[in-house]
C-alpha cells in the first residue's frame, strides 16, 4: 500500500547547517497494517511522515500510495489519499469556528460544495452521532467554538476531523504527546479503536516505547534517516520496551542516551 522507496532528503544542501534528514529510507506497508515509528530526536520521523503527506519533496527515490506514484504531486494533490493528525491539538482543528463548522469542513474536505453542509439537517444528525462516539458531550455543544475546548477533547476531534473523509494512509505525528497521561490513554483507545474499524492504513510517530509495543501491528526504528530496526508478529509479541532499547542500543553500538524515548505516556 505504501512503497516508499530509497528516499533521500538534505536540508540546506551545501551549506555549514546541511543536514541529512533522509539517508536511503525504504519502507513497504501492505493495506491495513498499523505501524508505529520510534527513533530519538532528529532521526527523521517528521520528515519522513512530511514526505509522504507531500509537505517536504524528496531529493531522490520514489514515493507510492496505493500503487500511484505521487512521488513529485504537492500535498494538495495527496491530501485525498493522506490523512495526517499533529501533535499540537490547535493544529488540527480552527478555534475561532464552532465545533459543527469544524467538522463541515472536514466533511466537505476534496469535494467542490465549500462550507454549505454546515446548514445540512442530515450533517448536522451525522456530526453529533460521529461526536457520542467520544462521550463527552459534545453532540450537544455543536455551536461552541472549538476554542473553548481542552486539548483532549480538540485531538479527539482532530482525529475524527481527519478520518472523516475516506483515505488511504492515516498518519499520526506524536499525536498524543502533548495531552496528560490519561487523555493520551482516551485518544489512543479511540485511535485503536477507529484504525480497526476503518482498516486504514496507519503510520503512528510515538516518543513512548510502550506505546509503540502496546498499540498497531509492526514497529519500526528510524535512525539518521533510516529504517534500523522493524519487528512485527511474534518476534513483536514477547518484546519488551527493555528489549527494544537493547535492539536500539545494538543497532547504534552506543548507549542510548536520550530519556524521552523511556516516557511512558
Ligand atoms: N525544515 C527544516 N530545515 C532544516 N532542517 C530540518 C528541517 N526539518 C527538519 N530538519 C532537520 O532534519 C533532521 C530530522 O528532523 P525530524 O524533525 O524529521 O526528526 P524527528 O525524528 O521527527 O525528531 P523529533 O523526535 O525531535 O521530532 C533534524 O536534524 C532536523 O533538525
Amino acid at each position: 500500500m505504501l512503497d516508499a522507496n530509497n528516499l533521500t532528503l538534505t536540508f540546506n544542501k551545501n551549506t555549514p547547517i546541511e543536514t541529512k534528514a533522509l539517508r536511503g529510507l525504504t519502507l513497504n506497508i501492505p493495506q491495513g497494517q498499523f505501524v508505529t515509528v520510534i527513533g530519538s530526536n532528529g532521526a527523521g520521523k517528521s520528515t519522513f511522515l512530511n514526505a509522504i503527506s507531500g509537505e517536504q519533496k524528496v531529493d531522490s527515490g520514489t514515493i507510492k500510495i496505493d500503487g500511484q506514484d505521487v512521488t513529485k504531486k504537492n500535498s494538495w494533490q495527496r491530501s485525498e489519499s493522506v490523512a495526517r493528525v499533529f501533535q499540537d491539538p490547535m493544529a488540527g482543528t480552527c478555534e475561532r469556528l464552532t465545533i459543527e463548522e469544524n467538522l463541515a469542513l472536514a466533511s466537505a474536505r476534496n469535494q467542490s460544495r465549500g462550507l454549505s453542509p454546515a446548514s445540512n439537517h442530515t450533517l448536522r444528525k451525522e456530526f453529533k452521532k460521529i461526536l457520542s462516539r467520544l462521550e463527552l458531550n459534545l453532540e450537544n455543544r455543536l455551536s461552541d467554538r472549538i476554542g473553548l475546548l481542552s486539548g483532549g477533547q480538540r485531538q479527539a476531534i482532530s482525529l475524527l476531523m481527519a478520518t472523516m473523509r475516506p483515505s488511504k494512509i492515516l498518519l499520526l505525528d506524536e499525536h498524543t504527546a502533548a495531552l496528560d497521561p490519561k487523555t493520551a490513554a482516551f485518544v489512543l483507545a479511540l485511535t485503536d479503536s477507529i484504525v480497526n474499524e476503518s482498516g486504514l492504513t496507519t503510520m503512528m510517530v510515538t516518543h513512548s516505547m510502550r506505546q509503540a509495543l502496546d498499540h498497531g501491528h509492526r514497529t519500526i526504528m528510524l535512525h539518521q534517516g533510516k529504517v534500523v530496526l522493524d519487528v512485527a508478529g511474534e518476534d513483536r509479541k514477547g518484546l519488551t520496551v527493555n528489549d527494544l532499547l537493547q535492539m536500539f542500543e545494538k543497532v547504534r553500538g552506543e548507549t542510548l542516551d536520550d530519556d524521552s524515548l523511556l516516557l511512558s505516556n
